[in-house]
């Protein structure tokens, strides 16, 4: 029996009451055990998911009993349509504990992991290994950091990420997709996804082999010929991160003019005696400058904002949470005093905003228009941030003036964060579409990862890879099972972005430099767009705010202009050749 458009006003309108206290009670389960990581709190969790997937099973399943074709009211079909996906709440129960625990498992296996020094203490990732390859010099060191991380927690999780994917394909196919990538691009309302992504990746080309070639001549320089194949990829351990994502902490190793090098604003916030606190304020200034709302008083009570020290076991990848109950928003980071993290806190401000710009929508809609906007909102405000206009402003840069060269170098530092990223940002989820749609199977899982981390980022790993480890394990969003493309489409368009605001805040001039801060009229554009959530397609919202209907890299580009044309001049004098012919660190015979 199919029911009727009345009737389905009334079934989405008695979702709404059940579905918060519902949601509530998971979320507030599962920040119990990621900020106090115990078998009591692992336990509640594995009961509040439960309770929730049945929920979703119960409102999912009958949200397909209507037929929608006839109906007048479009939100009614938008609602039902959404409500029809409940991802893994698809399984049958057993499965779906199965399913709980291996992911539960792989997270906290990473969040927990440590590097243990051959006599005396064992140190995490966070903040000690990530300090390590941000700041070493010590190529010895960079590799004894970044093979033992990948030790301690690739190999683990690699016999349980196989179960993982085939439950989240059976997953996928209740849920009438083929396998979890199928449903996971599916977010994105286009059926032109992949093409569009192909295209930007493209387009965006030419920066980062310009980029890639600059950085291995600076590395050659730095660590000679031993280490560095000029004609090669670069080993994977030397770009200053764990996961070589993006490379800003080795701009002195990169800078294009040493005699002029940029205030270290992290010397200058610990020279100031910034705390954590403060740091999340600086963001909350800029972001209630705009007329956008201010972080509620529970942020401040209920978020963890430092890594706590009482020895609790906690999970310190950074991230913002919703509570489905108004102004209950949190945030869960283990903050470090530096330049790198205040701009992390921008960006985990941003998603904050959109929490709090959306509560008044139905539940169905409190997500991002796509999770690429998601993403893009506090990175779009971090590009007027990290401005050095707009550090100057705040008193953490004292060089009033700027000159060309300087500029050069600032552009360089912005770059090493955002094209580095582009193929990192592309591949994670090439990699795990493939692994779900069976062309890598588990048993070429890490050559395939390092074939793709070969063609489009041209690293190559430092020592010698097998089917023992299992590297891509090694970066978060693998074992939390978090997507990532968004990361690449939020690349693009928060430049698409910055671009609409700038013009919007009347600034005139080149767009790197831009500061959208106090002008209201950026902030009135940013929060229309927020208030939206996920009620409408993400095309509409884009071309409200910024006049196209789709996601452009013309903004990235005209960003970065006058540094490509620096990076082109100085790879030709150098007679450097873009790419990598060979296709191996030198180590390998
Ligand atoms: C870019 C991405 N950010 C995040 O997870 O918040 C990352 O850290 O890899
Ligand atoms: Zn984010």
């Amino acid at each position: 029996a199919f029911y009727n458009e009345t009737q389905a006003k009334l079934f989405l309108k008695f979702y709404e009451q059940p579905a918060r206290i519902v949601f509530n009670e998971f979320m507030e389960a599962t920040w119990n055990y990621v900020t106090n990581i115990t078998k009591r709190n692992r336990k509640n969790m594995f009961q509040k998911e439960v309770e929730k997937s049945q929920f979703m099973l119960y409102f999912g399943s009958r949200a397909r009993l209507f037929k929608t074709d006839h109906f007048q009211n479009p939100d009614v079909k938008r609602m039902l349509s959404k409500l029809q996906n409940i991802d893994k709440s698809a399984l049958p129960t057993e499965d779906l504990q199965k399913y709980n625990r291996l992911l539960t498992y792989m997270e906290t296996t990473y969040s927990t992991a440590e590097v243990c020094l051959d006599e005396g203490p064992c140190i995490p990732l966070e903040p000690d290994l990530e300090e390590i390859m941000a700041t070493s010099r010590d190529e010895k060191e960079l590799l004894w950091a970044w093979q033992r991380w990948r030790d301690a927690v690739g190999r683990q999780i690699r016999p349980v990420f196989e179960h993982y994917v085939q439950l989240s394909n059976k997953a996928a196919q209740y849920n009438g997709y083929k396998d979890m990538g199928a449903l996971w691009r599916a977010k994105y309302e286009s059926n032109t996804l992949e093409e569009d992504l192909k295209r930007l990746f493209d387009e965006l080309q030419p920066l980062y082999l310009n980029l890639h070639a600059y950085v291995r001549r600076s590395l050659f320089r730095y660590y000679g010929p031993e280490v560095i194949n000029l004609r090669g990829p670069i080993p994977a351990h030397l770009l200053g991160n764990m996961w070589a994502q993006s490379w800003d902490n080795i701009l002195d190793i990169a800078l294009p003019y040493p005699k002029k090098p940029p205030e270290d604003v992290t010397k200058i916030m610990k020279n100031q005696h910034w705390k954590p606190e403060k740091m999340f304020q600086e963001a909350n200034i800029f972001i209630t400058s705009l007329g956008l709302l201010p972080a509620p008083s529970e942020f401040w009570v209920k978020s963890m904002l430092e890594k706590p020290a009482d020895g609790r076991e906690v999970e310190c990848h950074a991230s913002a949470w919703k509570f489905y109950r108004g102004n209950d928003v949190r945030i869960k980071k283990c903050t470090e005093v530096t330049i790198e993290d205040l701009l992390s806190i921008f960006h985990q401000m941003g998603h904050i905003q959109y929490y709090l710009q959306f509560q008044n929508l139905s539940v169905i809609y409190q997500e991002g228009a796509s999770p690429a906007f998601e993403e893009a909102v506090g990175s779009v405000i971090t590009l007027s941030a990290s401005s050095h206009k707009h550090l100057l402003s705040r008193g953490l840069l004292s060089q009033q003036h700027q000159d060309s060269e300087e500029e050069v170098n600032f552009l360089l530092g912005i770059a090493l964060e955002k094209i580095a990223f582009i193929p990192f940002s592309y591949l994670v989820d090439v990699f795990r579409w493939k692994v779900f749609d069976g062309t890598i199977t588990k048993s070429i899982y890490n050559q395939e990862w390092w074939n793709l981390r070969l063609k489009y980022q041209g690293l190559c790993p430092p020592v010698t890879r097998s089917e023992e480890d299992f590297d891509p394990g090694a970066k978060f969003h693998i074992p939390a099972s978090v997507p990532y493309v968004r990361y690449f489409l939020s690349l693009v368009l928060q430049f698409q972005f910055h671009e609409a605001l700038c013009r919007a805040s009347g600034h005139a001039g080149p767009l790197h430099r831009c500061d959208i801060y106090n002008s209201k009229v950026a902030g009135k554009m940013l929060g229309d767009v927020l208030k939206l959530g996920s009620s409408r397609p993400w095309q509409e919202v884009l071309k409200e705010m910024t006049g196209q209907s789709n996601i452009s890299a013309k903004s990235f580009l005209s960003y970065f202009k006058p540094l490509l044309h620096w990076l082109v001049n100085e790879n030709v004098k150098q007679g450097d050749i873009l790419g990598w012919l060979d296709y191996s660190c030198s180590f390998e015979e």
